[in-house]
């Protein structure tokens, strides 16, 4: 885990997974080493938000959640970071702004599970986002195909990779995205609270 800002270097084909990560787990390590593969990532950096804007709970504080994040994440091409704490930032919109204004020199890619695509019209200047930085999507357990057609998936059909080319995504002007099938995890966040406060009472 980093305090500071995380390095990169010029021309840096980096992954942006922004997520509460409340903890993290196997299935974000699962999508990020996947993403890296397929999207011909060099680096993955987790944004462990200060909150996401749409969910109504509040998560664990800040600092636990980064220090679990960077217990279960271990690869060192894999950065924990808590940019949008340090931007100030909360929407996806503005994070993405900050980090392409503070590393012009790097390509982005903004990473996010198949959940996330279904309610991705209801973000912040959703548009906005897609037309500023490439987006990787991946298949999640239930998702896969109202992801595929999702609003926003409607909206951006035409700018969809398809099968097989999403090696080149990072290279691509946005808008631009693509859908990756993965072996799934079942995984989930909800899942491990619902656990402890089962095994609490
Ligand atoms: N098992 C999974 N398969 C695919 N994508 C996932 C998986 N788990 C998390 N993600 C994605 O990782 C990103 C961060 O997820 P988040 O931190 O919200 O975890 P979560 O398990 O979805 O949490 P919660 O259950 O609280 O919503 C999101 O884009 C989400 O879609
Ligand atoms: O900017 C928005 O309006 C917005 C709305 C919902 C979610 N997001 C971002 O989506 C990412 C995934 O959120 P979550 O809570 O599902 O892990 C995280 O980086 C959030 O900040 C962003």
């Amino acid at each position: 885990m980093r305090a500071g800002l995380p390095l990169a270097l010029p021309g840096m084909r980096i992954g942006l997974l922004g997520g509460s990560f409340d903890p993290a787990h196997e299935g974000h390590v699962h999508i990020t080493e996947q993403a890296m593969r397929r999207f011909r990532l060099d680096r993955v950096w987790w944004l462990v938000s200060p909150g996401n804007p749409l969910k109504p709970r509040g998560p664990a504080p800040l600092e636990e959640r980064l220090r679990i994040a960077a217990d279960v994440m271990r690869n060192p091409r894999v950065e924990i970071t808590a940019i949008e704490a340090r931007l100030g930032t909360r929407m996806t919109a503005d994070t993405i702004a900050g980090v392409q204004s503070l590393y012009p020199f790097v390509r982005f890619v903004w990473l996010m599970g198949a959940d996330n695509m279904v309610q991705f019209d209801r973000w912040d200047r959703w548009s906005q986002i897609a037309a500023s930085v490439p987006i990787g999507v991946i298949a999640r357990p239930g998702w896969r195909m109202p992801a595929r057609f999702s609003r926003a998936a409607r909206g951006l059909w035409r700018y969809r990779l398809p099968e097989g080319q999403e090696f080149r995504l990072a290279d691509c002007a946005p808008p631009a995205w693509a859908l990756i099938n993965v072996p799934m995890s079942n995984m989930s966040s909800t899942a491990i609270r619902a656990r402890k406060a089962g095994a609490r009472t």
